[in-house]
């Protein structure tokens, strides 16, 4: 494909002043554009190139690294040229003038490793765990990406897909030749095989969960029933007064939330309005919230007033929760 494919060009290092700026080009056949840019030097790949990079009336824009990858050994399986200059906005931008000039485009966000997944550099799974890297909230989710972009998850996916292909081939063989005298199936324990399959894509599944929570925070949701100490507890974790926070029962009345980080991971925290009975028509709106909230959440905690204990009241509110939350923990209040 990269015969039809112009040459881009990016300014790789985040916006702003550094130390050092890389510009990234990729394309086909990019010595030429090297040698113009260095005044006539020719990069040997893989090899650091310290040179002047020229602008087109053949002064030093900068000077710097030029790197350059002869295709397919490269990022994007084309020929890549990066060039490191000084990392201030004005020089990143002139040389990054000179590259169009020279014949290449912009690229689009994510270009680059778009041209690695068509080149086969990278599978769908490796293309999506670059980003996931870049936006790594925590280191945990960090090493479950790099793990990913280095083709872990890619790999279990390619063995379960080649497990069900044989389950196929036993299935056809059966159909095929029903005359033969063994069954394939059960020779093969084609039954335990599937069942074993299923349980290994149900962790696989379990991971991919684990990797979002990671990747866009847990939602815990605070219940209980009014004056269990939710609003304070969501304070008292936030650091700040966010909620507010009487002896009234049914203070809060709509759904409250505050980011918080733990261990590096970020953490939503809903505060609800109180559970229970009501005829006032706006508490009966929010606690219609309290039950969305909780059936959208990773984990409800749920907050009882250890002077009530777990009584008929709680037990409500308890019974009354959806099935299926992870219904693993529940805090009391201090007294
Ligand atoms: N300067 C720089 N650093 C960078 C990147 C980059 O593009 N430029 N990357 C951008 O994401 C990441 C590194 N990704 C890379 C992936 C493959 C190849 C590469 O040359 N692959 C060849 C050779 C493989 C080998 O020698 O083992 C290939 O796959 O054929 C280079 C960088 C992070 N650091
Ligand atoms: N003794 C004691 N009182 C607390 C504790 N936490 C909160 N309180 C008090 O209990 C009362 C109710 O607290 P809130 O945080 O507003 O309770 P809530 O669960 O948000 O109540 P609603 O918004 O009405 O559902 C307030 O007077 C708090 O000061 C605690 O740990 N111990
Ligand atoms: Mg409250």
């Amino acid at each position: 494909m990269s015969a039809t494919q112009p040459t881009i060009a990016a300014i790789a290092t985040a916006p702003g002043r550094g130390g050092v700026g890389v510009i990234r080009l990729s394309g086909k056949n990019l010595l030429p554009l090297a040698q113009t840019l260095s005044g006539g030097k020719t990069p040997k790949p893989r090899t650091a190139l310290y040179t002047d990079f020229l602008g087109g009336d053949g002064q030093p824009i900068d000077n710097g690294i030029l790197l350059y990858f002869a295709a397919p050994a490269s990022f994007t399986g084309e020929d890549v040229i990066e060039l490191q200059g000084h990392g201030g906005p004005v020089v990143m931008d002139m040389l990054l003038s000179r590259c169009l000039e020279l014949g290449a485009r912009m690229a689009e966000p994510g270009e680059f490793t778009k041209r690695a997944f068509l080149n086969n550099k990278l599978d769908l799974a490796q293309a999506e765990s670059v980003a996931d890297l870049i936006d790594a909230s925590s280191k945990s989710a960090a090493r479950m990406a790099l793990r990913s972009l280095k083709g872990a998850f890619s790999q279990h996916i390619h063995e379960l897909v080649d497990d069900l292909i044989t389950l196929r081939m036993l299935v056809e063989a059966t159909l095929d030749f029903p005359e033969e005298d063994i069954d394939f199936l059960e020779a093969a324990d084609a039954r335990g095989k599937l069942q074993a399959l299923q349980g290994r894509l149900k962790t696989v599944l379990a991971s991919a969960e684990q990797g979002a929570i990671l990747r866009e925070g847990m939602n815990v949701v605070l219940v209980g029933a009014p004056n269990v100490g939710k609003s304070s507890l969501l304070n008292a974790l936030a650091g700040d007064d966010i909620a507010i926070v009487t002896d009234i029962a049914g203070t809060t009345r709509d759904t409250v939330r505050e980011q918080i980080t733990l261990d590096g991971v970020p953490v939503h925290i809903i505060d609800t309005a109180g559970l229970r009975e009501t005829d006032d028509v706006v508490e009966q709106i929010g606690i219609e919230r309290s039950r969305k909230a909780v059936s959208e959440a990773d984990v409800a905690l749920i907050l009882i007033d250890p002077r009530e204990g777990v009584n008929a009241k709680t037990q409500a509110i308890l019974n009354s929760l959806p099935e299926g939350l992870k219904k693993s923990k529940s805090t009391t209040k201090p007294t």
